[in-house]
């Protein structure tokens, strides 16, 4: 099967620095795979050569079965939507021109553009900003917007870099209930967190568990579902903490404990 996205044993190397090594992944539709690990771990890293930003020193990345880095443009957007971990807004663009901007790949009229990014940010509650310059949002607020661009783009891949980055909770329980309905449609989903918690609410019930794999060091150190009875053990392992894993209204949450400490 060639659908999806395949890192192929990538190596990435800046500075005399191995930031990326030997690592495997795979995301294939209908695939929710979380990348969690420390500050510095390569996760960013690895989401810049999954999107063909930055050239492995060895080993290949596929977007359905073809190097990514071979991709023009409009064929990677039409592939691979992305969310950035800083949203730089330098511009005074509106909310509405910015998510038209996802749209740039569609062979379509500038009126079938802009009714689909209203539909866009309509979808994640954002259309009251559509007019707003995305300057005077809020960090919220523009990650809302953004979340509208990846919607509007129409891709069968999402990648996603710390996308709860400046949302209240409300907020963020809301953006994982959207990307869970993303990857219940049949998108491929590769998200970086650093809290594995709200993975709980891209969930629906009986529906099967997102994969989190664990990365130090540039290496994928776990690859594991995130129902596995030992995902907390290498968790801890991975963030230097005893993580203790619990259940809240049928989720699943982990809680971390610094080692050596009483049970809770
Ligand atoms: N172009 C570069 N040249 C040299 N070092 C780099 C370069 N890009 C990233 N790094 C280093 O590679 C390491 C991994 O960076 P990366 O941004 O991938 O980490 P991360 O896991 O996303 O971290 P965080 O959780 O803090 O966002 C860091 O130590 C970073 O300083």
């Amino acid at each position: 099967m060639t659908a999806g996205l395949t890192l192929d044993t990538v190596t990435v190397r800046a500075r005399g620095r191995t930031l990326l090594e030997g690592v495997s992944l795979r995301v294939a539709p209908g695939d929710f795979v979380a990348i969690v690990g420390p500050n510095g771990a390569g996760k960013t890293t690895l989401l810049r050569v999954a999107l063909g930003l930055l050239r492995p020193d060895s080993g290949q990345v596929r977007v359905d079965g073809r190097d990514v880095s071979g991709l023009a443009p409009r064929e990677r957007a039409a592939l691979l939507a992305w969310l950035p971990q800083r949203l730089e807004a330098a511009e005074p663009i509106t909310a509405l021109e910015q998510v038209v901007a996802a749209r740039y790949r569609f062979p379509e009229s500038r009126r079938a553009s802009e009714a689909a990014a209203l539909r866009a940010l309509a979808e994640v509650g954002a259309q009251d900003f559509a007019s707003r310059p995305v300057t005077e949002l809020s960090g919220g607020e523009r990650q809302r917007v953004a979340v509208a661009g990846l919607l509007a783009q129409e891709t069968p891949l999402v990648l996603l870099d710390e996308p709860a980055n400046f949302l209240d909770p409300a907020q963020q329980l809301e953006l994982y209930t959207r990307v869970g309905q993303l990857w219940r449609a049949g998108r491929g989903l590769l998200c970086v967190t650093h809290d594995v918690n709200v993975l709980t609410h891209a969930r629906a019930p009986g529906t099967r568990a997102p994969r989190v794999v664990g990365l130090a060091e540039g290496r994928v150190v776990f690859d594991l579902d995130y129902d596995a009875p030992d995902l907390g053990e290498h968790l801890g392992a991975l963030f230097g903490v005893r993580m203790h894993s619990t259940s809240v209204d049928g989720h699943r949450v982990f809680v971390g404990l610094p080692r050596g400490g009483g049970a809770p």
